[in-house]
């Protein structure tokens, strides 16, 4: 194990009665990087996701998370992660206010420091002028950016992105995505989801999932070398089916 090492992953399954999910995945993620979670429709990302978030129990396996047991101190790993995803995020009747002292609350920040960063990342979102607007009449653009900031406003060590980005367009995407470093350049370790492969190629390494199994797992540029690919859209054809 590296030194920086914040995710472990040794031997996870996890079985929906007779059919396995995840197949015995061992792997493990280094502080700060972009680590990209791939696999088609059904592969098992979001099952493995759950149960790295200490939302789900595995079957078996040994996983350690920013070096807390996933069965034993799944309240210490939420404290020091950070969720989204399309799904789960803002709530929609609340304003971007709201939501954002909502979580400060939820993460235990003070009043006070809540207030300042709120203002502080509404001006980097350039947001100020929808403080007091309801999330359900925003483009959704500014909901994805402002659910990934919330998901990190209490400064975890790792943040769980499932499929971020889902429905929006190419530009958005990609400014979402500068978000993304900054946060990585920050030092949080960014685990994400995504089935847009022009994402992949932003991220530092790439897992590849089908059918429960992890097939392929390293840099873009020695995924494509080895699977002689133009492009991580085809390795990833190669691999998932
Ligand atoms: N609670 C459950 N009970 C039974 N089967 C489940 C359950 N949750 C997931 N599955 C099955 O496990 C498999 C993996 O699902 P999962 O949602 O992890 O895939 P995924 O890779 O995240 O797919 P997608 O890209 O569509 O989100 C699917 O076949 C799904 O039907």
């Amino acid at each position: 194990m590296k030194a920086d090492t914040i995710i472990t992953v040794k031997n996870l399954v996890k079985k929906f009665g007779a059919f396995t999910a995840n197949d015995n995945l061992t792997f493990d993620v280094y502080k700060g990087e972009i680590f990209g979670f791939l696999g088609a429709n059904g592969a098992g990302k979001t099952t493995a996701i759950r149960i790295l978030c200490g939302l789900s129990t595995p079957t078996s396996g040994d996983i350690k998370i920013a070096g807390y047991d996933i069965y034993r101190e799944t309240e210490k790993i939420k404290k020091n992660i950070g969720y989204m995803s399309q799904k789960f995020s803002l709530y929609e009747d609340l304003t971007v206010s709201e939501n954002i002292r909502l979580y400060a609350g939820i993460y235990g920040i003070p009043s006070k420091k809540a207030k300042e960063k709120e203002a502080e990342l509404l001006e980097k979102l350039e947001m100020e002028s929808a403080r007091k607007k309801l999330i359900a009449g925003l483009p959704l653009g500014w909901k994805q950016k402002l659910a990934f900031s919330v998901a990190i406003f209490h400064e975890p060590k790792i943040v769980f992105l499932d499929e971020p980005t889902g429905g929006v367009d190419p530009v958005t995407r990609r400014k979402f995505w500068d978000l993304i470093y900054e946060a990585s350049n920050n030092g949080i370790t960014v685990f994400v989801t995504t089935h847009y492969m022009d994402e992949a190629e932003y991220c530092n390494r790439v897992s590849i999932m089908d059918a429960g199994k992890i097939e392929a797992l390293d840099t873009p540029g020695k995924l494509k070398e080895r699977y002689n690919a133009k492009n991580m859209d085809e390795v990833f054809l190669k691999i998932a089916r």
